[in-house]
């Protein structure tokens, strides 16, 4: 449907896009992505004919986008730009109706035709109830909707969206890209988007293309471009990159100060040992591993939640099958991992007979570093009549070396401390 032939365009001799080669078909949802000043806006307005590129040619079903008349490219082609500014204070239903200004013939008003259009895009829209009401007295959202439904009053076969949802929250960000979703579906609408939001693009888009800049650095499924990789050659960023369970899309998660390669060195004498479960170590687990902390973890069911973020940041983990009790060789396992271990942090974790031998190991550690949390009760997380709580009652009385710890937030700070007092010694 859309297709550019090794596009080139230039602001004041300045090259910015180097030439780009894209094939878009009838019906697909593409999201061009890439860092700031990587050349998306100029790429859009190039394939919309707001600017002209000045190598290389855009083709509009097969037909070259600059042999179209204005109006014939206003039926085929609508966009929504960054910012829309609209002037005067018109109320919606006017603002909408301007997108049938292609159809209408010179003099003659409105017929009943683009009148049947506009109420169906306002159903579609849901801007039916706003109808009368005049654009500044809507929300961000609603104000969106109205400009795409305008957009889409044009009745056009593609639809170039640049950033539609970026001033809005992020309710009205999902109802904005569901809209798009469904427009894209039920009337096969081609549509491409721009967006910072590799979220969002990830979860609705069927195709990325990441521009760095200038070019396209990648471009396919969210699972083929959004790679930690990737993003760390485009966006030169250190990301962690999850499976959303709910879209089974990836989910990107920006590590902070992890380029910091110097801090991984630093820290790389200081050796933790987590015991944790139930996901109740994730938060700190990423933290500790950003910092640079060698760390293990034990004993963990497979498939636990703390058990899949270690296997992510490639933590050695002592393991254990779900469901059975630990067994005696993970537990020397864990043993030895203490061992060798400068600190040893257990989590709020709760105990049953599974796992009890989790807290018991600390017993015979008493001159080990220890971090305990005790946010929640060691009360309501003993589900074996009293034993664990015994155990952590012996370990906290009589054990000097333990350091008992609320907030996880405090946690790298307490680490940090823990670290220098070993050094100085
Ligand atoms: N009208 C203009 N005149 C001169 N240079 C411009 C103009 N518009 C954009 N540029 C420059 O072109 C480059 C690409 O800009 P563009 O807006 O396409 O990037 P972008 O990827 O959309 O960026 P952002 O994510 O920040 O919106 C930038 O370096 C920008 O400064």
């Amino acid at each position: 449907m859309l297709k550019t032939n090794n596009i080139e365009f230039s602001y004041n001799q300045k090259n910015i896009l180097k030439g780009i080669d894209l094939q878009i078909n009838k019906g697909s949802f593409i999201g061009i992505i890439g860092p700031n000043a990587s050349g998306k806006s100029t790429l859009l307005k190039n394939i919309s004919r707001t600017l002209i590129a000045d190598k290389g040619t855009v083709y509009l079903d097969k037909k070259i986008l600059n042999e179209y008349s204005s109006l014939e490219l206003a039926k085929k082609m609508a966009v929504v730009p960054q910012n829309t500014e609209i002037s005067f204070n018109f109320n919606v239903y006017d603002i909408i109706m301007m997108g049938r200004h292609p159809y209408q013939k010179r003099w003659s008003g409105l017929n009943e035709e683009d009148k049947k259009i506009v109420k169906e895009v306002m159903v579609v829209t849901d801007t039916l109830k706003l109808k009368n009401k005049l654009i500044n007295e809507l929300s961000g959202g609603e104000r969106q909707r109205v400009i795409i439904a305008r957009a889409l009053a044009q009745k056009p076969d593609i639809l170039l969206l640049d950033e539609p949802t970026s001033n809005l929250d992020i309710n009205y960000q999902g109802e904005i890209y569901d809209l798009l979703k469904y427009l894209n579906q039920e009337f096969n609408l081609t549509i491409i988007t721009v967006s910072h939001d590799l979220n969002l693009t990830a979860q609705y888009c069927e195709e990325l293309l990441l521009l760095k800049e200038g070019e396209i650095f990648a471009a396919g499924s969210a699972a083929k471009v959004l790679t930690e990789e990737n993003i760390k050659k485009v966006y030169k960023a250190e990301v962690l990159i999850k499976m959303n369970p709910i879209s089974e899309k990836p989910f990107v998660t920006v590590i902070p100060e992890a380029n910091n390669k110097f801090r991984k060195e630093r820290y790389k004498d200081f050796k933790i040992h987590v015991i944790a479960g139930g996901g109740t170590a994730q938060n700190f687990l990423y933290k500790l591993d950003n910092a640079g902390y060698p760390l293990s973890i034990g004993v963990l069911n497979v498939g636990d939640a703390d058990w899949q973020v270690a296997k992510e940041l490639g933590i050695e983990i002592v393991e254990a099958p779900p469901f059975i009790d630990i067994s005696r060789k993970a537990i020397e396992k864990n043993r030895k991992l203490i061992q060798k271990s400068d600190l040893v942090i257990l989590s709020d974790l709760p105990f049953g007979h599974g796992n009890l031998a989790n807290l018991e190991i600390l017993l015979d550690f008493p001159k080990k570093k220890k971090v305990l949390f005790s946010n929640h009760s060691i009360k309501k997380r003993d589900y074996i009549e009293g034993k664990a709580e015994l155990i952590w009652n012996k370990i906290i009385m009589e054990d000097e070396n333990v350091i008992l710890l609320k907030d996880k937030n405090n946690l790298i700070n307490k680490v940090k401390e823990l670290e220098n007092v070993e050094m100085e010694m």
